[in-house]
């Protein structure tokens, strides 16, 4: 307030500055002559006002919201004040040049005489913003093009498979592969696999070929949900291709973020694939690096242009792929067909030793100057040919030097897929076909890969229950016992508190069965997580399988791709940290069609934060929010404080 920053000493001479410009002013106003009524005084026309003085100008602003007592100079000033500016109007003149001018009442414009007309004034449109761009225009800016020119796909379509005979169905699946498919309880194709078999398995047998220099194939990148089969929609057209081959050479090569799912695929590989001659491969460093080696390379002595390999199929995790390209000698992926990604926005943002620039670099032909004198060929067709240059004859233009394109095709899969333009840039995508995989067709489709919104399940039913972070145990006992959640996946924000609450649900389990002298509930929890060995790990996901664990406790590490079919139930016991991680969780379950429920205990203070995850999802309607009184918790209670207090001993010891 100005007021108060006035001392009384300047208030004094305020005062009286202002006594003399009041004076003046009354002075001025008996000296004025007489208007008419209505009739407008010169000084007021103009609007011209004397110079107020700084003190008058503070005093009023004082005054403004304080009663005006009526005979005050400031009951005075008051109509002066209310009084609106006059509008300014604008004239053209001779020049052109625009000057602003009091408006005032028409007689107070020159005369117009006939022979010199006002000029008319010319009329501009009037300053506006333009519209603010749509969220979805703003979305597709900075796309990669290739991504806007998605195809959308429906994700209810279904493929029957012939049984066997010359027609295939329209799958392009080869009469072995449908009978091995039929055999193994799989009668149709889901959508993300009748889509992408055609593509990968065109009619003409020439675009079937193991190299392809001078058509090279087109890259491919899907996103569908998770468990919609894209396991198979990649497994299958890599075998029907694969299986033309008559000379061993590492053609495809599966990259994977985990040895669990490493595992999983080599075993997806091996029953559809069985009897068809190929060989699979493994390297997750679970096995020693000259095991691996051994598994790998059938020949380590000799340089070979054209590399030496065990194996048609390679599947791994990145960091041991990295590994062998640089310590193991004639592993080359010279021969590769299909670079295959799973989980590619995972292992996209996994900067290990720039694992994806040195798989690349090896995959793209050499330069002519990279001939290796001294180097031989294995046999004729031991070099691919986009790699002959390597040879020693390399140097005569002919042919068999001509510069041709490497004839390995990329296929990036997730549910997930990532949209940041610079992270697909860097897998140089040859002319890029995108597939998106959703619900219904009448979405926007690609604008839900841009925005991070993604298709979930349609089997899936998702839940949430907010609640007190003390009694969340306690919830998730009651989900446990009341909703009868086993065959449970549980997740939690680490691998330590994993095995914490296993412990507290082991105690709790007997409290029960001991306070209620009933029988034992026969349910066994167990931790999933990165502080187990591998083979530790393998033991308890095999039981988990089979079903002697109902309920798996585990960290994030297995919320993505693990496909475990009786998974009915998912459980966030720590809500996910965002909307990704939140897709592969609740992804456990309802998968390949069946149903499944997903539960995410929120603890009070999260709940903005969750809710507005969901929201910017566009999710949050597709969540049932459950409550979870007090009532029907205090029958657990006595139990929960027992086991709590067994807890507690247990780490303390
Ligand atoms: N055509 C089919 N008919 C019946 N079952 C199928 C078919 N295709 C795939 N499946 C089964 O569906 C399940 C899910 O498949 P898959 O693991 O490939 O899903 P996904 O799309 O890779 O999921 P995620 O994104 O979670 O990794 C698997 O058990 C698989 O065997």
């Amino acid at each position: 307030m100005v007021i108060a920053s006035t001392s009384p000493e300047k208030n004094k001479e305020k005062t009286k500055a202002k006594q003399r410009y009041l004076k003046r002013k009354k002075q001025r106003r008996k000296n004025k002559p007489k208007t008419a009524p209505g009739e407008v005084s010169e000084s007021e026309e103009d609007g011209d006002e004397e110079i107020v003085p700084n003190a008058v100008v503070e005093e009023r602003e004082v005054a403004d919201g304080a009663p005006i007592e009526p005979d005050s100079p400031q009951a005075e000033e008051k109509p002066r004040k209310d009084k609106r500016p006059k509008k300014r109007q604008k004239v053209v003149d001779e020049d052109g040049d625009v000057e602003m001018h009091e408006a005032g009442p028409p007689e107070d414009l020159p005369e117009a005489t006939p022979s010199a007309p006002l000029p008319t004034l010319p009329s501009f449109p009037l300053p506006a913003l333009p519209d603010a761009p749509s969220k979805s225009v703003l979305a597709l800016q900075g796309l990669d093009r290739a991504l806007v020119g998605a195809e959308i796909v429906d994700a209810t379509g279904l493929l029957p498979i012939p049984p066997d005979g010359e027609d295939d169905g329209g799958t392009g699946l080869g009469e072995k592969t449908r009978k091995r498919l039929l055999e193994l309880g799989i009668v149709e194709l889901f959508a993300v696999q009748t889509t992408l078999l055609p593509f990968l398995l065109p009619r003409n047998p020439l675009q079937r070929s193991l190299y392809l220099p001078f058509d090279p194939p087109r890259d491919v990148c899907v996103s569908a949900p998770t468990g919609s089969g894209k396991t198979l929609a990649y497994v299958l057209p890599i075998l029907e291709i694969l299986s033309a081959r008559i000379v061993t050479q590492l053609r495809a090569l599966v990259v994977l973020p985990t040895r669990d799912l490493v595992t999983q695929v080599r075993e997806t590989f091996e029953a559809v694939g069985k009897g068809r001659g190929l060989k699979i491969g493994t390297a997750t460093g679970q096995h020693s690096f000259s095991h691996e080696q051994s598994q790998l390379i059938a020949d380590k002595t000799t340089h070979l242009a054209g590399g030496s390999s065990k194996i048609d199929i390679l599947i791994c995790t990145p960091g041991r792929l990295i590994d062998h390209l640089n310590g193991t000698p004639n592993f080359s992926l010279q021969h590769l067909r299909f670079l295959v990604i799973d989980e590619a926005d995972r292992l996209l943002a996994q900067s290990f030793q720039e694992w994806l620039v040195q798989v690349l670099a090896a995959t793209r032909p050499p330069s002519q100057e990279s001939t290796i004198p001294g180097v031989l060929p294995q046999h004729h067709d031991a070099v691919a040919p986009a790699f002959r240059s390597l040879l020693p004859y390399a140097k005569i233009p002919s042919f068999v030097t001509e510069r041709k394109e490497s004839s390995c095709q990329k296929l990036l899969f997730s549910a997930t897929l990532t949209r940041d333009p610079g992270k697909l840039a860097t897998l140089e995508l040859r002319n890029p076909k995108y597939f998106v995989v959703q619900e219904k067709n009448d979405g926007p489709g690609v604008l839900d890969v841009a925005m991070d919104k993604f298709t979930m399940p349609a089997t899936l039913s998702e839940h949430m229950l907010v609640c007190e972070s003390s009694l969340k145990p306690l919830v998730f006992f009651h989900l446990v016992y009341e909703h009868n959640v086993t065959n449970a996946l549980v997740f939690t924000k680490s691998a330590e508190s994993t095995a914490r609450l296993v412990r507290l649900f082991d105690f709790f389990d007997t409290a029960r069965r001991v306070g209620s002298g009933g029988a034992p509930s026969g349910l066994i929890a167990r931790a999933y997580s990165s502080d187990l060995s591998a083979s530790e790990r393998k033991l308890i996901l095999d039981k988990f399988r089979a079903k002697e664990i109902q309920i798996l406790v585990c960290s994030d590490l297995i919320s993505r791709g693990i496909d475990i079919s009786h998974v009915s139930h998912v459980v966030s016991y720590d809500v996910p940290v965002d909307m990704r991680k939140y897709v592969h969780r609740v992804g456990r379950t309802a998968r390949a069609g069946r149903a499944g429920d997903a539960w995410t205990l929120v603890e009070e203070q999260e709940a903005r934060y969750f809710k507005t995850m969901l929201k910017q999802a566009d999710h949050l309607a597709k969540v049932k929010r459950m409550k979870v009184g007090e009532k029907e918790l205090e029958p657990l209670v006595v139990y929960y404080e027992g086991a709590l207090g067994q807890l507690k001993d247990a780490y303390s010891r």
